[in-house]
């Protein structure tokens, strides 16, 4: 079985890195001295753009370890020829490109980025609301009910802020316990929210062809009869997962109701049809934990569970690397007017309408675009 001794002892060769190119702060956190401060081995890390991530680079560099976002999947088309690969850690939230039960029948381990982005994600989600409807910066004007599907680290996080607003929660998580949040159906969620915002994994029905999958599967979750349910005046956000939304009926559905949809995730990611993004009220590069401490936090994350693999004590800290942060929750509660300072969203989304040619946006254009993202700053609260 794999372990920090495998891994460690080997001292005569490199530690071989294979890593997504857009995981923030690489070099910075894992080299030489961050890594090998105890046992003085030597760091090799081949950074790589992560779709380009493949069967044959890993055949060919044979690394010890993987760092990914993600846009490489994960499973046994990746790393079924290959015995070096001890450690897989994604510097993101979602897992659904890892194939984790394959990590585990083959003792290497895995880690990502829990709750890395969740004030990012929340706060993209908050701009976009307050964006399209202004008026509910003054709830007793116009009484707000904000609808979370899925209440863990970012729905729970956008139920803070949308207290603090004044703002009531109606939220459905049918996996966790109720609460003063988790208090309502999903029926209840869809047909009586002004806002109805998605933050759920994405996850496949649990069968015997599919024995990790979910009982409370998400793909598709918001189809025709959910969409039915809706009132044409809900504002429905998508920033979980593209497939959550079965992009066809969203597309009947806005035809018909003329419904405001923000989405950052699209269910055939990285294209989108021209069909789709010309009917979105906000549309944005998969780009919602885009921030310079979401990205960082997810960095820090995977590489404190590498040094634990590697039994070696954390030397880095993404503090050190953080830019003084002037965004405060309290100055923006206090000053509406000042949003499009904190967070101008409608730049995101003509950047992305401005990458449409030919009847789409092509998968190049959208993967360059986030590539090239200025990084947000977290607003502190
Ligand atoms: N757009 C982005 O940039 C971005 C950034 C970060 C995360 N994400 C996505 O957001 C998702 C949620 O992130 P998180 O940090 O809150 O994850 P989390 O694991 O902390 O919470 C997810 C919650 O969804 C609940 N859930 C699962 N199935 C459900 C269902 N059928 N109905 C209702 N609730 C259900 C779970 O019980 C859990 O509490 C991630 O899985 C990821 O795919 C997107
Ligand atoms: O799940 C997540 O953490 C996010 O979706 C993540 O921000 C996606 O960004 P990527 O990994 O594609 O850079």
């Amino acid at each position: 079985m794999p372990n920090a001794s495998t891994m460690n002892n080997d001292n005569m060769r490199p530690l071989t890195i294979v890593a997504d190119s857009n995981i923030a702060s690489l070099n910075e956190f894992f080299n030489a001295s961050t890594l090998g401060q105890e046992t003085k081995r030597t760091v090799k890390i081949f950074a790589v753009t992560g779709r380009d991530i493949n069967a044959q680079l890993i055949a060919e560099l044979q690394p010890d370890v993987l760092l990914i976002r993600s846009v490489t999947p994960i499973g046994a088309a990746l790393l079924a020829d290959n015995n070096s690969v001890k450690f897989v850690g994604s510097a993101t939230i979602g897992t659904d490109h890892v194939d984790q039960d394959y990590l585990a029948a083959r003792n290497i381990t895995f880690a990502n980025a829990a709750g890395c982005s969740k004030h990012s994600v929340a706060q993209y989600v908050l701009t976009a609301i307050l964006s399209l409807r202004p008026q509910y910066w003054q709830p007793s004007i116009a009484p707000v009910t904000l609808g979370i599907i899925g209440l863990g680290n970012i729905g729970s996080t956008l139920a803070r802020y949308a207290h603090d607003l004044g703002w009531q929660v109606l939220g459905y998580d049918p996996l966790l316990p109720a609460s003063n949040i988790n208090n309502a159906s999903l029926a209840q969620v869809l047909s009586q929210s002004n806002v109805i915002s998605l933050h759920v994994p994405l996850t496949d029905r649990k069968d015997d062809a599919n024995p990790s999958g979910s009982d409370y599967p998400t793909r598709h979750l918001i189809d025709k009869n959910a969409l039915d349910t809706m009132p044409s005046e809900t504002l429905l956000i998508n920033s979980a997962r593209g497939p959550v939304i079965n992009a066809h009926d969203l597309v009947a559905d806005i035809k018909h109701t003329g419904r405001q949809v923000v989405l950052d995730v699209f269910e055939h990611e990285p294209e989108i049809s021209e069909d789709l993004l010309s009917k979105l009220a906000i549309a944005t590069a998969h780009i919602a934990g885009y921030t310079v401490e979401g990205k960082l936090r997810g960095t820090q994350i995977i590489y404190d569970a590498l040094c634990e693999k590697l039994a070696v004590t954390p030397a880095q800290s993404m503090h050190t690397l953080l830019p003084l942060n002037m965004f405060l929750w309290s100055e923006l509660k206090a000053h509406p007017e000042r949003l499009i300072k904190f967070y101008n969203i409608m730049q995101d989304d003509a950047a992305l309408r401005s990458k449409l040619a030919d009847g789409q946006v092509k998968g190049a254009d959208f993967d360059q675009l986030r590539r090239d993202y200025h990084l947000r700053r977290e607003w502190q609260s």
